[in-house]
């Protein structure tokens, strides 16, 4: 079965996105075909920020949010994750329906860095973090093709979305206005969905009793049910 699509609120802070937007203002952008991944290149139509030192300023405040979240941490369990890629739709871009690679690195065109086989990542799921008030532009909605149907994703600014890699989806067309979005890839310690779903609700329920009472047996016991879990299931 396929995890759920996951939406975390806030997870950039105020401060994290008025240094953001200085970056964006400071930033060049390039075509973003670049970074299209097993066969993309035809529905692909945006732009990304180049590698410069604004660029980095933003990829540490993304990394900085991934390591606070308790709520990623708790569901992805992130073993490792790509480096950012800050992406752009001016007026009339698009990314048309596709799934992304399931192996980033592998039979990579563009993006062969060290040598062969060299920081390869299996993507279990996919981040879009939103860098634009829904409200400055029209269109550019993340749109899932789901086993549940079509769910349609426009987030606050600041907001972000987790879903499984294999899960086919389209950025549509941007009618007024530029949306811009911070994108990652992340390999799960856990590979097996359902282990993974397991693990994370296990050490939920485990917070949760230790929040109303820190020093419960019940919440101690629980605790290390968790700890433990997570022990088997990692692939680290
Ligand atoms: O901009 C987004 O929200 C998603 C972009 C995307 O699907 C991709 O780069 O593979
Ligand atoms: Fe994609």
């Amino acid at each position: 079965m396929w995890p759920s699509i996951i939406t975390i609120e806030k997870f950039l802070d105020d401060d994290d996105l008025d240094t953001i937007q200085e970056s964006i203002d400071a930033a060049a952008f390039v075509d973003g075909a670049v970074s299209a991944g097993g066969g993309n290149l035809d529905v692909k139509n945006n732009r990304e920020m180049a590698a410069e030192q604004p660029y980095v300023e933003i990829v540490k405040l993304v990394e900085r949010a991934i390591r606070r979240s308790l709520e990623l941490n708790f569901s992805v369990f992130p073993r490792a994750i790509t480096r950012a890629i800050v992406n752009r739709y001016d007026e009339g871009m698009s990314y048309g329906m596709h799934i992304d690679s399931p192996v980033i690195g592998f039979m990579a065109q563009q993006q062969a860095y060290g040598s062969f086989g060299q920081n390869y990542l299996r993507s279990d799921f996919s981040m879009t973090v939103f860098l634009t008030d829904p409200a400055s532009y029209d269109g550019g909605e993340l749109t899932f093709a789901s086993p549940w149907g079509s769910r349609v994703y426009k987030l606050p600014i600041g907001s972000a979305v987790i879903y499984p890699t294999g899960m086919p989806h389209e950025v549509t067309t941007v009618t007024r206005g530029s949306r811009l979005a911070a994108i990652l890839w992340m390999q799960s310690m856990i590979r097996d969905h359902e282990q993974r779903r397991q693990v994370s609700d296990l050490n939920v329920l485990a917070q949760e009793l230790l929040a109303l009472d820190r020093t419960s047996p019940l919440a101690l016991k629980a605790r290390d049910l968790a700890a433990n879990a997570l022990r088997l299931a990692a692939d680290v």
